[in-house]
């Protein structure tokens, strides 16, 4: 199982992503802003079918063309290898937009 990682760890995993922040050790989070809620929505869904795959999930709010990940690996209480590789992929999939 993915143990948690410290706040030192941490920070040094997101100098390498850009715009995700730590609430501490519990989670790390960004919000996207996308030209438009379509795109918004598309994104939405193609991180979805990628936490399917990960099996590892976000917690996602979505405002009209703003959609915030929050992602904390739950069975481990906090911040996890997981959560920064699920952050890796939500940037590909990203693709620079946001
Ligand atoms: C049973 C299933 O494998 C577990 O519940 C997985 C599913 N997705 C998950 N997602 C996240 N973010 N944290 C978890 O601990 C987790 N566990």
């Amino acid at each position: 199982m993915a143990e948690r990682l410290t706040e030192a760890a941490i920070a040094e995993w997101l100098a390498g992503l850009n715009g995700w922040s730590a609430e501490g050790t519990t989670a790390i989070t960004k919000t996207f802003r996308l030209k438009d809620h379509v795109a918004a929505v598309g994104l939405v869904m193609q991180v979805a079918v990628a936490a399917e795959v990960m099996n590892h999930h976000p917690e996602v709010a979505w405002v009209y063309n703003r959609v915030t990940f929050r992602l904390s690996t739950h069975d481990a209480g906090g911040v996890t290898e997981l959560d920064l590789a699920l952050a890796k992929r939500i940037e590909e999939l990203a693709g620079g937009q946001g």
